[in-house]
This record gives C-alpha cells, sequence and structure tokens, in this order.
C-alpha cells in the first residue's frame, strides 16, 4: 500500500486479514501475478496454496517466502519471531518493495498491527490493514464472529470479496453494512478518517495499485516475456477468469500538477474529508514556504495515509504532481478542490506551524540517502513516477487503463 521504492526508503508491510476462507491466499496469489516486476515478499501461514509459477514470474522465489506452518500468525509467532521473519525479508539483498502479511483467517489483525508498529526493524514501515470480507457469507460470519466489526472498524481498505456469490440487491445491502461498520470508528486519531474505503472483487482481482506501486517497466527487463505469456493465459478467459486488463476499467485516475506550492492545512481539509471510492493517491507535494527544503511524498491507500518528506533533488522543478484512483470519482471536482489549496500569494503563505497536521502522519526513522545499508533502490526516488509525466495540467482521464 506504499511506493516502490518507498521515498523512506523503507519497506512497506502490509497486513492482510479476513476470516476463514474469505479470500486472503487467492487475492494474495492475484497480487504475485498481476504485479508484475514489484518484487512481493510474502509471510503466510500456509505455503502449499501459494502460487509458486506466479512468484517465479515475480523473481522471488525461493527465501523471499517464509511459511508459517505453526498456524495462527499472531497467536503462535511473538514478536521477536516475526522480527526474524521481516529481518530476513527486508535485507536489502533481497530488494523487495512491498511485504504482504497473510493473517491466519483466526488471527486478531490488531494484534499484527501493534506487532510491526512495534518492531525495531528500520528496513520496514508499517503500510496498512486491509480486510477482506467475503459478501456471501458476511452475515453468517458476523453472527459467529461478532468482532469481525472491530476488524472493519480499524482496516485501511476493505476488500469486498465473493461479489459473484451474492444479487445485486444483497451486495447494495452489504455496501451500507459494511459503510457503517467502517465507519464507526470515525474521529479516531492520525492516520485515520470516517470510514474505511471499500472495494469489490471476484477472486481477489483488484488493482495491484491500490496496494503498492509497481515497478516501472525499464525495470522488469528478462521478465517481461513470462509476464505477456501470463497475461495471454489470463486473457484466454478459458478459466472463467477476465483479462488482466478488465481490472483497469473499473477504476478512473485522475492527475493533477501545480506549480504553486499547496498550502498544508488546506491540503489536509481535502484529505480529510476524500470522497468514498477514491482508494489511493500518491505523488509529491511542494508546500512552499512551510518546508522549503524538502519535497513530500504522499501515499494514501483507503484511510491510510502517511507522508514521507525528502530533500528536493537539486536538478527537480518544485511543482506538485499528483495520481488520484477511484472508482466513480468526480474528476474535475477533485482536481477543484486542490487547486483551491494552492498557495495564492505572500499573504497566504504557510508557516512551518501550518505544517504541524501534516507532520503528524510522517513515520519514524527514515533511511537517510547516502546511508551505506539502504535498501537498492534508495537513491532513485523518482524512478516510479515515471506516469506523473504523462499528467500535465488539471486534467482527467477516464480510463484508468489509459496510463
Ligand atoms: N465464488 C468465488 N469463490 C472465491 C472467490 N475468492 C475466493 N474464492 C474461493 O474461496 C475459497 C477460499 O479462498 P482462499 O483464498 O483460500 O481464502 P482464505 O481467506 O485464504 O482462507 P483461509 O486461509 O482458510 O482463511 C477458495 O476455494 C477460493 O477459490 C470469489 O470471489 N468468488
Amino acid at each position: 500500500m506504499s511506493p516502490v521504492p518507498p521515498p523512506s526508503k523503507q519497506i512497506p508491510v502490509i497486513v492482510l486479514a479476513g476470516f476463514l476462507g474469505s479470500g486472503k491466499t487467492t487475492l494474495l496469489n492475484h497480487l504475485l501475478r498481476a504485479g508484475r516486476g514489484t518484487r512481493i515478499g510474502a509471510i503466510v501461514n500456509d505455503f502449499g496454496s501459494i502460487e509458486i509459477d506466479a512468484m517465479t514470474v515475480a523473481g522471488q522465489l525461493g527465501d523471499s517466502t517464509v511459511s508459517l506452518g505453526n498456524g495462527c500468525l499472531c497467536c503462535a509467532v511473538d514478536a521477536s519471531e516475526l522480527d526474524v521473519f521481516l529481518e530476513k525479508l527486508a535485507r536489502p539483498a533481497a530488494r523487495l518493495d512491498v511485504i504482504v502479511i497473510e493473517a491466519s483467517g483466526l488471527a486478531e489483525p490488531q494484534e499484527l498491527v501493534r506487532m510491526l508498529l512495534a518492531s525495531e526493524n528500520d528496513r520496514i514501515v508499517y503500510g496498512g490493514l486491509v480486510e477482506v470480507v467475503d459478501a456471501a457469507e458476511f452475515d453468517a460470519t458476523r453472527e459467529r464472529h461478532p468482532e469481525i466489526d472491530r476488524h472493519l472498524a480499524v482496516a485501511d481498505l476493505i476488500v469486498l470479496n465473493k461479489t459473484d456469490r451474492v444479487d445485486p440487491a444483497r451486495l447494495a445491502a452489504l455496501r451500507g453494512t459494511l459503510a457503517d461498520a467502517a465507519g464507526a470508528r470515525a474521529g479516531a486519531g492520525a492516520g485515520t478518517r470516517a470510514g474505511a474505503a471499500v472495494v469489490e472483487s471476484v477472486y481477489g482481482r483488484v488493482d495491484p495499485e491500490l496496494f503498492f506501486d509497481r515497478r516501472p517497466s525499464a525495470e522488469r527487463v528478462g521478465q517481461l516475456a513470462f509476464e505477456d505469456l501470463l497475461d495471454d493465459e489470463e486473457g484466454s478467459g478459458e478459466d472463467g477468469r477476465d483479462h488482466a486488463g478488465h481490472l483497469h476499467t473499473a477504476y478512473d485516475s485522475v492527475g493533477f500538477t501545480a506549480p504553486e506550492p499547496l498550502h498544508p492545512r488546506r491540503l489536509l481539509d481535502f484529505l480529510d474529508s476524500r470522497p468514498e471510492g477514491l482508494y489511493r493517491i500518491k505523488g509529491f507535494i511542494d508546500f512552499g514556504a512551510a518546508d522549503p527544503r524538502n519535497r513530500y511524498a504522499v501515499h494514501a491507500v483507503g484511510r491510510f495515509l502517511r507522508f514521507y518528506p525528502e530533500p528536493w533533488p537539486g536538478d527537480a522543478e518544485r511543482l506538485t504532481q499528483l495520481v488520484l484512483i477511484g472508482s466513480g470519482i468526480d474528476g474535475p471536482a477533485l482536481t477543484g478542490r486542490l487547486a483551491a489549496a494552492r498557495v495564492t500569494g505572500p499573504q497566504d503563505a504557510p508557516d512551518e506551524r501550518s505544517l504541524w497536521g501534516v507532520l503528524r502522519y510522517v513515520p519514524e526513522t527514515p533511511y537517510e540517502p547516502g546511508e551505506p545499508d539502504a535498501p537498492a533502490g534508495a537513491h532513485e526516488t523518482d524512478e516510479t513516477y515515471e506516469s506523473y509525466e504523462a499528467y500535465e495540467g488539471y486534467e482527467a482521464r477516464a480510463a484508468y487503463g489509459e496510463r
């Protein structure tokens, strides 16, 4: 749910939770397939259920995967053991872009999140909690496990899976129920907003960019042949699967570029009230006089929000460049609201105090550029953002697949 590589030079760790059989492994397999060259490290309970072929294609067979055959991750593995696994995955030689922990179907995700937040491994950064929900079984699961409401309330992103198994009326009712359950924590502290975003899926086929940025194609040389093959396979539809590209049709993408700095408070107002359906925001922000030295990479997935300040590269143009991805979003309205966050002149210039709200969302202990053991790619912060160049001015693109 974070950048590749993150401007903080830390590897995001995403927790994939959900009750038994909701589709976590299916979703993880999909990410491994559709994540293309992105190097995903997986910590799973059941090694046998992961598609090794897909992992080979993604170039991450072997000890990038750690099997926890002993069942429930958060009960059976104490914090020190989890740290051992994370240490292994996060070592620079593994060159991972993102780590996904599939929590056991019975695990309390909050425990896992707490363990991650308490981890002393400064190569990793908690990347958010994704809760997978079985649309067909939701009511029965909720009856047996009322604690599901608690999980939904703390999730950053909810994947409503198996929508093929319910009729449209039931689906509409579920959307309402989930929105209520997810909004139960409205008004909570930093890093949250009212209600996690809910994305719907069949066989876990959500766009991987909702979780993490893919590696740019230049980095995937040598793997493309495999991927093309896979795309062809998926595209055949013989197994009832959609074409890989069909995922994209469900999402809209909007680009925003501004030469003027943004006012931190007005931007936060925008982020705090971002509309449902706006799942993903990424890019760089210029806060002008509030912090002339640094640009701020922003990453939001669902209600998960983080800023990563980093010094402006010497040759970088001082611009704010954002990409917003969502479903059913109103591009002109969003870019209009962002435009209203621009600093209008010297009388409107933000000072350091205006930045305090933003700083609440900055994770601690990022790698310093030039640090001797910074992970591979730590100095190449602009490589992920090639697509931003496609977004000049305030324009909305109808189809995410156009990028
Ligand atoms: N019809 C339908 N079946 C699905 C969908 N997603 C997953 N399944 C099936 O549901 C079953 C459970 O999926 P898994 O991905 O193993 O679920 P899980 O959450 O990892 O399960 P546990 O590890 O046991 O908690 C499998 O048989 C999947 O093929 C979907 O969207 N629609």
